[in-house]
């Protein structure tokens, strides 16, 4: 097993009938790697998931999980994989505790300890029917799930959906644990800033196709944050002309108001601005935009091999 990548995803094209799902995608996750699968609603990241785990069967490519063959060896797949689904449906009528104890009878063995270890840090409403309980609470289930037979490999299709900001950190921390203790996670998400405090590397996916997989670093690097800048007269965009690493996107009302793209340089950008006469700044948080920003170009939506 060690000698394979943990992922292994060959030209892989899904389509569904004449709809694209997925095209062309290549990419590999090492044992070991928390690997961010990113892109916006519909670009394609369920489909990649649903091929992994051999709900689908590639219209062309392939895609391997520790050397076995997704579709062919989707048994063994699953044995190696805690996979929590982007859509979690559960048995409703069951409690917390009957469904961990349904899902376990699949497992060869699940550690008792284990399972009180997730139960206690993700503290999950076992006694109530499931059909009561709020979204979080049901997310919270389908991770321990996953978690309780302690795979090699996690397949996470948006996890943190529904989880309250303190539940998403703790998740988000555990994630990290679970790569010190050598395991692999491949994390789907529409949030940068999620993807960012955990992954190793990212996969970008747009419209189907994979923009670029990189390093965590070099994402950072790359990325273009917006910054609004609103002044009290009109300001010449010359004025930031000469600052590498800072874009003027648009000029708008009348000169007053500027949207620039920083991706690098911010402190010679802030003494640039303390000469001038600014009113208000906003500094939008990293998201996904920030990154096509720099990446994404309609008309050559791929880029070189040397990023994949
Ligand atoms: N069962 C299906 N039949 C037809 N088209 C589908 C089907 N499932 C997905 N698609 C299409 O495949 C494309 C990729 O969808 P997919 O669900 O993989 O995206 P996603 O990145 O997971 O999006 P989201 O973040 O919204 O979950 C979309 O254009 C979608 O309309």
């Amino acid at each position: 097993m060690a000698n394979y990548p943990a992922i292994a995803v060959e030209r892989l094209t899904r389509s569904y009938g004449a709809r694209r799902g997925v095209i062309d995608l290549t990419f590999q996750v090492q044992p070991g790697e928390i690997f961010g699968f990113l892109g916006p609603n519909g670009a394609g990241k369920t489909t990649t998931i649903r091929v992994l785990m051999g709900f689908l069967r590639p219209t062309s490519g392939s895609a391997r999980i520790f050397g076995l063959d997704c579709w062919g060896d989707a048994t063994q797949v699953k044995e190696r994989v805690g996979y929590v689904p982007g859509d979690v449906r559960l048995w409703e009528n069951m409690t917390g505790e009957q469904f961990l104890d349904f899902m376990a009878a699949f497992r060869a063995r699940i550690d008792p300890k284990r399972r009180q270890m997730l139960l206690e840090r993700f503290r999950v409403e076992l006694d109530r029917p499931i059909k009561q309980l709020s979204r979080g609470n049901r997310q919270k289930l389908a991770l321990v799930q996953a978690l309780l037979h302690d795979p090699p490999l996690l397949i996470l299709d948006e996890p943190t959906s529904g989880l309250d900001p303190l539940m998403k950190h703790e998740f988000l921390a555990f994630l990290v644990e679970e790569r010190e203790r050598g395991k692999t996670i491949f994390l789907s998400s529409h949030e940068l800033a999620e993807v960012e405090r955990v992954a190793d590397r990212v996969g970008i996916i747009r419209e189907g196709r994979l923009v670029a997989a990189l390093p965590i670093e070099e994402l950072r690097r790359r990325r273009t944050r917006p910054m609004e800048v609103v002044f009290a007269q009109p300001i010449d965009p010359r004025q930031f002309a000469d600052l590498p690493g800072v874009r003027v996107l648009a000029v708008e009302n009348s000169g007053t108001r500027f949207q620039l793209g920083v991706q690098d340089n911010l402190p010679a950008l802030l003494r640039r601005l303390s000469e001038l006469p600014v009113i208000d700044l906003t500094y939008a948080p990293p998201d996904l935009e920030s990154v096509f920003l720099a990446y994404y170009q309609p008309e050559h939506a791929r880029v070189g091999e040397e990023d994949l």
